[in-house]
């Protein structure tokens, strides 16, 4: 039987301060099962940050070591019944056993320690899409599927979190990637209006503005937003937003990326197609122009370069996981690739040796052409990032039809 039912739910203390529910079994009232959860609760949302049903098995998502319980109002959970009782979460499938009226969205933001702050948010708590959001240089830190795989790539030997997203370089003075990729942002409660629809999706701004410090090392004034935007489908939409607010007339430049990491099977395995034929710059040859040959791009060495004037659409296909992600981006021009292989990778402090093997590097990018803005102008930059499942193996698949997203 796989019939929807809505289960009660006791709340206990569990052991290593993780929370305990106890769900029981309403039909027949014999069944009775522990699950061990690492849950948080914002305003009258709950978070989950990981499940299982055996204490020992439970392994802590990186991070969220010090996340506490602040509050919990509900929590439902949807199983089968009978036989099925407990359905593992993810298991339960989204037309027999969850009403869409039921879908909660939301995001919560709570402190742990380290002195880092982090947002969480989730389009959809029984499916376990739920991402995590650094303030400290807006890293995206987590993004997942239905399934709970991991699509974004995390070092384990990440210390600094310098290696995510945003790049805001001024080419040459500023610090590699520039800084606001190491300054905390805060949350803004009241953003100016976007013009797209926020219905049906969770989402969180962020926005940075420069201290007296700051403006010492880039002397204009600013305002960076960041929305950061969950779809109903479990497509992660960044939206970045950046006004000259100077009051001094002076216009300023900057360049611009999505510094994101995907988590791919095995790199020897991994194509990108959308960059065919497109020209670019090698930053491994001192950034000489070249243009993209042949079929689509594939891996067996270091790769480092800066595809210009890109189509929009742009895919890396996952043969081992059956998984296409689809970029699409606007207000973006160009793209980066970069796989740092096997030397670099050793070279690298926060950065494990064979970790190469599993991370792809795609940024959507403004680098050949710096952005100018005046006083009073905004500029406008956005990414959506889905994952859909291929079937692809070679040949097999259409790049066009990948690449226009039908
Ligand atoms: O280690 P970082 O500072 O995050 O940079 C990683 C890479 O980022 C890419 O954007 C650059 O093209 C590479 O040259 C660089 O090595």
């Amino acid at each position: 039987m796989a019939t929807s039912e809505r289960v009660p739910v006791e709340l206990c203390k569990g052991v290593n301060g993780l929370e305990k529910v106890v769900l029981r079994e309403v039909r027949g009232g014999s069944a009775e099962v522990s699950a061990y959860l690492d849950v948080f609760a914002f305003d009258s949302c709950a978070f989950l940050m990981w499940w299982s049903t055996e204490i020992d098995s439970a392994k802590p998502l990186p991070f969220q070591e010090n996340l506490s319980v602040l509050a919990i109002r509900e929590i439902i959970f949807h199983v089968g019944s009978g036989d099925d009782f407990p359905l593992p979460m993810r298991t339960i499938s989204r037309d027999s056993c969850y009403p869409s009226s039921e879908i909660h969205f939301g995001f919560g933001a709570v402190k742990r320690g380290g002195n880092l702050d982090l947002a969480v948010m989730h389009a959809n708590f029984a499916f376990l899409v739920c991402k995590v959001i650094y303030l400290y240089g807006a890293h995206v830190t987590s993004w997942k599927n239905e399934h709970g795989d991991e699509l974004l790539f995390v070092s384990a030997k990440t210390f600094t979190l310098r290696k995510f997203k945003m790049q805001f370089s001024n080419q040459g003075s500023l610090e590699q990637h520039g800084f606001a990729r190491t300054k905390f942002w805060s949350i803004d409660t009241d953003p100016p209006p976007f013009p797209t629809s926020t219905s049906n999706k969770a989402l969180i701004d962020l926005i940075l503005k420069p201290t007296e410090e700051d403006m010492k090392i880039w002397p204009h004034s600013y305002e960076f937003r960041l929305r950061v935007t969950l779809g109903p489908g479990g497509d992660l939409m960044l939206t970045s937003r950046i006004r000259n607010t100077s009051a001094d007339g002076k216009p300023f430049s900057f360049t611009f990326a999505y510094h994101t990491y995907f988590s791919v099977s095995d790199i020897s395995e991994v194509r990108v197609e959308g960059l065919e034929t497109i020209d670019y710059l090698d930053n491994l040859q001192n950034k000489e122009r070249f243009t993209e040959q042949g079929d689509a791009i594939t891996f067996e060495s270091e790769v480092d370069k800066i595809y210009v004037s890109t189509p929009t659409k742009i895919a890396i296909l996952d043969h081992e996981k059956k998984r296409t992600f689809v970029i699409r981006k606007d207000g973006l021009p160009d793209a980066v690739v970069w796989n740092p292989w096997d030397k670099k990778s050793k070279a690298m402090a926060d950065f494990g040796d064979d970790e190469y093997k599993h991370m792809l590097c795609v940024e959507s990018a403004a680098v050949e052409n710096p952005i100018t803005l005046r006083p009073g102008e905004e500029w406008k930059g956005r990414q959506e990032l889905s994952a859909v499942p291929s079937s692809y193996c070679s040949g097999q698949l259409d790049p066009q039809r990948v690449l226009q997203g039908s």
